[in-house]
């Protein structure tokens, strides 16, 4: 099977290359890094290749779908270009079976953002089953690192000058505080929220990893559930997923005192659940690596699955430690 990865040499093709240049079921078409924005190059292999990632800024992506003429080659596109188009599929498996069903059968499937990725696994699951009215004033935030700005913000941070907006000192700031950051219309889609959520992110001084937090206030839900009652839901929900784990009560007892670090997923596929907090208020968060889960970790599994091969192949699988 020959796969094509454009914009091999960014931050997210680099890893899905990484990732599957150790299989060999995966014919990998490689171009030179001097010619990777060579037109003529690309669409020979982007025509030539069965699956083809795309690793561009949106409008780079946009214009390689042009590009592709083979009604054989099948893409799949790590850019916010596509993602709440209806005739592209959202590449997370984990929403539901159909879902599943969907990519493995579909031409054209959109790789998830990174936040919008764990706020919809920590939040999809209530209100599917109405834990969470669909109008619940949800906010959300997020700590990433800051390879999630691509070779752009690794290298403001970085780099040694002293005259970057960014200086040595002050390297964790929040970030898209007009609230209106680019992945909120997935957020809200794939969830099915009535609003979109109040986000905010901060980017802080590591590479990779990822936390995003929701607080729910319980008396404002139908029948106050408690947090034993939505650890259920989430657990029940994700039962069986490879790459989902909702950890249970008892290993983030006393995590008040400990830090919930956004690195401990990283170089996984992994997303892990925490529910915390107590019965009246709620804290879901969602730990996964931007890098892994959050772009080109999903990308290859949803390349699996379109193919039918084994999950698990070529990304790393949690261990089963809770
Ligand atoms: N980093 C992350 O955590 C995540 C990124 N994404 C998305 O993935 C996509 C890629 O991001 P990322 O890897 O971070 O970005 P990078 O900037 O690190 O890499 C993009 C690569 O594409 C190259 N490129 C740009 N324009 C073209 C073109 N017209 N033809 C061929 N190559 C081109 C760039 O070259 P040059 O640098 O020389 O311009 C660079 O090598 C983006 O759409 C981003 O939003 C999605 C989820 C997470
Ligand atoms: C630190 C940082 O800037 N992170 C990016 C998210 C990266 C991501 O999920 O990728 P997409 O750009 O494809 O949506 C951001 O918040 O815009």
């Amino acid at each position: 099977m020959k796969v094509f990865v454009d914009g091999q040499y960014g931050t997210t093709g680099l890893k899905i290359h990484e990732r599957l240049v150790q299989r060999n079921d995966v014919e990998l078409l490689s171009i030179n890094e001097e010619h990777k924005k060579d037109p003529h190059i690309r669409i020979q292999f982007m025509n030539e290749a069965d699956v083809v990632f795309l690793c561009l800024p949106d409008q780079a992506a946009r214009e390689a779908v042009t590009l592709i003429t083979n009604p054989h080659t099948r893409i799949i596109d790590s850019s916010t270009a596509f993602r709440t188009d209806d005739a592209w599929v959202y590449g997370l498996p984990e929403l539901s079976n159909v879902q599943k069903g969907a990519i493995a059968n579909a031409n054209r499937v959109s790789v998830p953002g990174c936040h919008a990725t764990a706020f919809a696994l920590a939040i999809r699951p209530l209100v599917q089953c109405g834990m969470l009215p669909r109008d619940y004033p949800i906010s959300c935030h997020s700590l990433t690192g800051y390879s999630g700005g691509g070779r752009a913000l690794i290298e403001r941070y970085e780099s040694d000058s002293t005259t970057e907006s960014i200086d040595r000192f002050n390297r964790t700031q929040h970030y898209s505080l007009n609230l209106d950051h680019k992945h909120l219309p997935e957020m809200q889609k794939f969830t099915d929220l009535a609003f979109q959520p109040v986000f905010l992110p901060t980017v802080c001084n590591f590479y990779n990893g990822m936390v995003v937090t929701v607080p729910v206030v319980t008396r404002l839900l139908p029948n106050q559930p408690s947090l034993q009652n939505i650890h259920t839901a989430l657990t029940d929900y994700y039962q069986g997923e490879a790459f989902v784990k909702v950890i249970h009560p008892e290993a983030t007892k006393g995590m008040s005192q400990s830090n919930l670090d956004p690195t401990l997923c990283n170089g996984t596929n992994n997303a892990e659940i925490f529910v915390l907090g107590n019965d009246d208020q709620v804290l879901i968060a969602c730990r996964l690596d931007n890098l892994g889960k959050g772009s080109s970790g999903a990308a290859v599994q949803n390349m699996n699955l379109m193919l039918g091969i084994e999950e698990g192949l070529g990304l790393t699988r949690r261990n089963n430690k809770t």
